[in-house]
């Protein structure tokens, strides 16, 4: 298999998991299978162990393989791109262990020990051992050798000291790493019981330390979201920092395009079930008050067929638009229920307020003054249903009563606001 058909296998596999396979991406990445994993695996496998000892020539091969990959992903394919570094994580993980567990002798002393295995039979060869000592430097991601008894940092590489700012000296063990590096009294508990639990894993499991991630504040002060994972031989450690930033990032565009509508960028149907659960989960362990308003837009099968279909999408962007600016507190939350229909529900809000709100929203809509001729004023308008519960409603009750407000509306003439029964 030569270079190309080796890098096409690992684009294959990204494009399998990230097009085809019924994972969705977010959970692929925060939970990943053990079927992608394993398929990671035994890529890896093939092409590093068995195949490919070219691999082993260049100090960081690994790195630049996956280096030429993403050259060819375009930046927008956020997706792909999360999961290949997932998978170039993995096989960076993998080539250390593959490395600790078949080649290295325990007498070298300018190797970290971690290195090193006890078990292994072969002594290491001297261009061996300048290759892994390499590595330990050239490795584009921060890596610390920890002795496990005292707690010493044995080694860190210029990687860790150009990231976080530390040399050394500056975190000669633990006990000031986690002081300097974890300064919030709180969270440096959580991040400690986290890795204790890390360490105790490995210690159970092949030793491998699993990643998780951490906020690690640098000596500028700046703070870095660093997955950390590594292996613990039980004497000693690596612990192996790979920047969580890109991944995180990626997983909010993820998070946003799942619960965002494309057309008129607001939140989408899916995301207002969601909210519209919470809320009513809130209502019931509290005496306030949810409101909510359903809005419809006048006669829009009239306005498409006149001014036609892109039209009529300008005008349903520009009118959710206008609807979310118009409501404007944190807490509301404003939806595209569907077709040319929206919501808006104003947590502690009673049926005063809402009504205020609802006018407002009709005020806006007036303002935008869109043509429509095909309407009583001339005038693009909106017809909308308010309701308001209260501890002991009923989630789907509340719903269908407020639908039939707006109903109301709409046969009272349109272009005005109706009030549920409920309230009245
Ligand atoms: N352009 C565009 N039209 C949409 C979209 N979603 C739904 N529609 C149209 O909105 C129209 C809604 O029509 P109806 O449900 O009959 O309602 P209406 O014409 O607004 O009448 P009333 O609600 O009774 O005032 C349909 O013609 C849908 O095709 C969209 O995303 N873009």
């Amino acid at each position: 298999m030569n270079y190309v058909e080796q890098i096409n296998k690992i684009k294959s596999l990204v494009e399998y998991y990230t097009c085809q396979s019924n994972q969705p991406i977010s959970e692929l990445l925060n939970n990943p299978s053990s079927e992608f994993k394993q398929s990671a695996y035994r890529l890896f496998y093939e092409l590093i162990k068995f195949k490919s000892p070219s691999f082993y020539q260049e100090p960081n091969p690994i790195n630049e393989v996956f280096s030429l990959i993403k050259r060819s992903i375009s930046c927008t394919e956020h997706s792909k791109k999360s999961v290949l570094e997932c998978v170039e994580r993995w096989w960076l993980e993998w080539y250390f262990t593959l490395e600790m567990d078949t080649k290295l002798t325990s007498n070298i002393t300018d190797i970290p020990a971690c290195f090193v295995s006890s078990s292994t039979q072969h002594p290491m060869r001297k261009h061996e051992l300048s290759h892994y000592a390499k590595l330990f430097t050239v490795l584009p991601m921060p890596i610390c050798n920890v002795c496990a008894r005292t707690g010493d940092l044995l080694k860190v590489n210029q990687r860790f000291v150009d990231i976080f700012g530390y040399t050394l000296d500056e975190v000669p063990n633990l006990a000031v790493w986690w002081e300097k590096a974890f300064p919030d009294p709180e969270y440096r508990k959580s991040a400690k019981a986290l890795w204790k639990n890390s360490l105790q894993f490995a210690k159970e499991n092949n030793n491998d330390i699993p990643a998780n991630d951490y906020r690690v504040r640098c000596s500028n002060g700046s703070e870095l979201v660093m997955e950390v994972s590594g292996i613990d031989n039980g004497d000693e450690f690596i612990a192996v920092f790979y920047d969580a930033t890109e991944r995180l990032k990626a997983q909010d565009i993820l998070r946003d395009m799942a619960f965002l509508d494309s057309l008129t960028k607001i939140a989408n149907r899916r995301r207002f079930d969601e909210q519209f659960a919470y809320e009513f989960e809130r209502l019931k362990s509290s005496a306030d008050k949810l409101s909510m308003i359903f809005i419809d837009v006048d006669h829009f099968k009239q306005f498409n067929d006149r001014y036609g279909h892109v039209t009529g999408d300008i005008c349903l962007r520009d009118v959710a638009q206008k609807i979310a600016a118009t409501v404007s507190r944190s807490e509301d939350f404003v939806a595209r229920y569907g077709g040319e229909e929206f919501v808006v529900l104003l947590p502690q809000t009673d049926t005063k307020g809402a009504l205020f709100i609802a006018e407002q929203i009709q005020k806006a809509i007036e303002e935008l003054a869109i043509p429509h001729q095909d309407s009583f004023t001339g005038l693009l308008s909106i017809s909308m249903g308010v309701n308001t519960a209260d501890t002991n409603d009923d989630k789907l009750v509340f719903l269908k009563a407020t639908d039939s407000a707006l109903y109301y509306a709409k046969r009272q003439g349109r272009n005005c606001i109706a009030l549920s029964s409920e309230n009245l």
